[in-house]
């Protein structure tokens, strides 16, 4: 469990995170996302206690991250796969992490494996490794302590569509044992895919935040009729809410079967009644984003 309360951080006169609060839960897998600069990193560095915040508390498993004895027993961390030891072999960099983990050090050929990094890559230098192969020692890492809680920061960036759907089955697989994951990235269909709860974040502040099933249901209806304002008035008088629909008919917040309930009462033909699309986490995101974005460009 991660509980993030009111956490600020300004540099000078401006407010990267401002006032965030939320709750990353065990057993589910949480996408942290929204655009460049809105405050994801800086975020996820609090919580690992590597930036100190100007307000608010971060706790990984009810302590703050400096506070937890052996804090890479208790939490796996990926902030930046490019930082690691360019001169060090994959292995070389394991084995020290093993040791200053306390980790046994047959845990390094068991992460090696579960990354895919062969015996050849991990006796090459970091410094020849592919982002993507960063990315799999990177995870090797924060792994090695057997951590229940994992902090990622896009972890998928760098991957191959096959190091795509291992990373996938890897979280859905840890987070099924009971640990807590928070991930962020760009990639908004990997996130739709990946991830159970959402959490939004543009221009410091959190704009969304739920289960993915809350915020991506888009429950209601697009009808047209032989008489859209006539049924447009009897939907209102329903109680429903109704917007005219960028294809043409109405767009109500009413669900397939209420539409024909109140058309029948109201004598009006229908032409076409479908539920309404959902667009996913791409019109989501650009929806609660747009604010921040417009501010952005005008700045
Ligand atoms: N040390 C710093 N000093 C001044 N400003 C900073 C510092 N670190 C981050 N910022 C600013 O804070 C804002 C949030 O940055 P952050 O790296 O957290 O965003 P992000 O959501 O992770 O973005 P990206 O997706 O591009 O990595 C940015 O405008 C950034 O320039």
């Amino acid at each position: 469990m991660i509980t993030v309360e009111r956490l600020t951080k300004r540099y000078g006169g401006f407010t990267a995170v401002d006032d965030v609060s939320f709750t990353v839960r065990p057993g589910r897998v949480t996408g942290f996302l929204g655009p460049n600069g809105a405050g994801k990193s800086t975020a996820m560095r609090m919580m690992c206690g590597l930036t100190v915040p100007t307000a608010g508390t971060a706790t990984v498993l009810g302590k703050p991250y400096a506070a937890l004895p052996n804090p890479a027993r208790h939490v796996g961390v990926l902030l930046d796969a490019s930082a690691q030891h360019a001169g060090r072999t994959g292995r070389e960099t394991l084995t020290l992490a093993a040791i200053m983990v306390g980790a046994d050090r047959k845990r390094v050929d068991e992460m090696l494996d579960l990354v895919g990094l062969t015996p050849k890559e991990a006796g090459r230098r970091v410094r020849n490794y592919s982002l993507g192969m960063r990315q799999r020692l990177g995870i090797a890492t924060a792994l090695l302590g057997d951590p229940q809680v994992l902090i990622l920061d896009e972890p998928v960036n760098g991957l191959d569509p096959a190091g795509i759907r291992w990373m996938r089955s890897l979280l859905a697989g840890f987070a099924e044992q009971g640990g807590t994951v928070l991930l962020s990235s760009h990639l908004l269909l990997e996130m739709q895919e990946v991830s159970d709860d959402l959490i939004v974040i543009g221009g410091g502040k959190i704009v969304a935040q739920g289960s993915k099933e809350e915020l991506l249901s888009v429950p209601g209806s697009v009808v047209a009729s032989l008489d859209d304002v006539a049924l447009a008035t009897a939907l209102e008088r329903g109680g429903f809410e109704v917007t005219l629909h960028a294809g043409g008919g109405l767009a109500t917040s009413a669900q397939p079967e209420q539409v024909g309930v109140v058309a029948r009462d109201a004598a009006i033909a229908l032409t076409n009644l479908t539920l309404a699309q959902n667009h996913g986490l791409e019109e989501l995101f650009f929806n609660l984003t747009a604010e921040t974005a417009r501010e952005e460009v005008a700045a």
